[in-house]
């Protein structure tokens, strides 16, 4: 599907998905559990793979109707999957599925699609057969499909921390159900480290005692999930927020801007979109207790951002650099390039065909903003969801029309976007 976005300005109330990062986690946390209620989950692609590897464990998630996730958990270990699992286009499904799939007692394959397949899986390769199970690409270059024959033991092992969180979410995870435990070294500094955040909390909330040490985590072996009351609910997803709240920064109606529902404080490291929104300049105001946050337009200046714990965040604030006035400079993204695209050269490249300049650095992104740049033009959304996101966003304040090619992939984190930007008013069409 091709989306073709006319300028409009946009107004009115929006409310914020569920949490992708909580939603994967607590479907594979219910897992390792004798099962659990998941109220308000994200249905998304990426959500249904971590839920068809439960089911492939021998779990089963149903969909009630209104919403709610009834997950029986495989209580411990999982059994040997029938099947390969398609982990689609979920680098989080990957690698917590990689790691739980160590536990069973004889051999997975995951496979994923063609974005998937290029990312990078080495480094927990490494560590979960440091750790005794057997785990390999099978072109031998770190990159899935991978084949993974357990059972882990545990032990100590040492990671970087400079390519994913999602390594060190998917150990902890696994090792509360290991023998041994697990201890986490970290050879380098942790990036996305909020992302670890919210594995801690969610496993607190499943009754799993995991910790931050000195070099860097430890979990217990020999536990139980147990989800106090049976159920959890997710909190709303602020990387998703981002795109309501940047649309009201450049494209708010003045007196009428944009309200977001479902905005309440959680560990997510992109809540930090608030002050950075609050910071270019646009009137804002977040009501935590209410969970609320208003957004209208004002004259956006050019800042310097570090995305070092937020990486999810580059696409939406190079958009909005593109229309502050002056330069945005993002830093610290090198892991920015290891996501669905490497996405500070694919926003460098599809804003410089609307007309935006940008200087392209290995670990940083400069945006030359200025909105009479903005010209329309037809851009491609690269397969990934936050750039077609980012750009539909361009397209509320460029000149004449912009067309986002493949732009039904915002279903990986928020199947109702273009439905939202609608309801606030944004006049766009589709095209098969
Ligand atoms: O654990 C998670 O839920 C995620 C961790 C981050 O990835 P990295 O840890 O690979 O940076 C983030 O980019 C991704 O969207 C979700
Ligand atoms: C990078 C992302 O997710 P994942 O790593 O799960 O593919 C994302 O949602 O932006």
């Amino acid at each position: 599907m091709n989306v073709t976005i006319t300028p409009s300005s946009v107004a009115g109330a929006a409310r914020a998905p569920p949490s992708k990062s909580y939603t994967h986690r607590a479907i594979l946390a219910a897992g390792y559990a004798d099962g659990a209620t998941v109220r308000d989950a994200l249905l998304s692609a990426d959500t249904r793979a971590t839920a068809r590897a439960v089911d492939l464990f021998g779990g089963d998630v149903e969909r009630r109707e209104d919403g709610t996730l009834e997950v029986d958990g495989f209580d411990g270990r999982p059994d040997v999957p029938a099947d390969v699992i398609d982990c689609a286009n979920s680098g989080t499904t990957m690698r917590l599925v990689t790691a739980a799939a160590a536990l069973a007692d004889g051999t997975t394959v995951l496979t994923g699609d063609e974005s998937l397949r290029s990312r990078p899986q080495g480094p927990l390769l490494e560590a979960l057969t440091d750790l005794g199970a057997e785990a390999d690409s099978t072109r031998g270059n770190g990159q899935a499909p991978l084949v993974v024959t357990g059972p882990l033991s545990g032990g100590a092992v040492s990671i970087p921390g400079d390519v994913s969180s999602q390594y060190i979410t998917a150990l902890l995870l696994a090792g509360a159900v290991t023998d041994e435990g697990i201890e986490i070294d970290l050879e380098t500094e942790l990036k996305s480290a909020p992302y670890v955040d919210i594995t801690l909390e969610v496993l607190a909330d499943f009754g799993v005692d995991a910790r931050q040490t000195d070099g860097g985590f430890a979990v217990e072996g020999g536990q139980s999930y147990d989800p106090a009351g049976g159920e959890y609910a997710v909190p709303g997803d602020f990387s998703s927020i981002s795109y309501p709240l940047a649309a009201g920064a450049i494209a708010g109606d003045e007196d009428d801007g944009v309200r977001i529902e479902g905005a309440n404080p959680s560990a997510q490291g992109d809540t930090a979109i608030v002050e950075i929104v609050d910071r270019m300049g646009a009137d804002v105001d977040w009501d935590r207790e209410a969970g609320v946050i208003d957004v209208s337009s004002a004259p956006l200046s050019g800042i310097e951002v570090d995305v070092e714990d937020t990486p999810d965040l580059l696409p939406t604030i190079a958009t909005l650099g593109a229309v502050a006035d002056g330069d945005t400079h993002i830093t610290n993204a090198e892991h920015v390039r290891y996501k669905e695209t490497d996405r500070v050269s694919a926003m460098a490249e599809e804003l410089g065909k609307l007309g935006v300049e940008t200087t392209e650095e290995r670990d940083s992104l400069t945006v030359h903003g200025g909105d009479s740049r903005l010209e329309g033009a037809t851009v491609s959304g690269r397969d990934d969801h936050r750039i077609i996101m980012a750009l539909a966003l361009a397209g509320l304040v460029a000149d004449g029309e912009t067309t986002v090619e493949g732009a039904d992939h915002v279903d990986v984190s928020f199947p109702g976007f273009f439905g939202m930007l609608e309801d606030l008013g944004v006049a766009l069409e589709r095209r098969e």
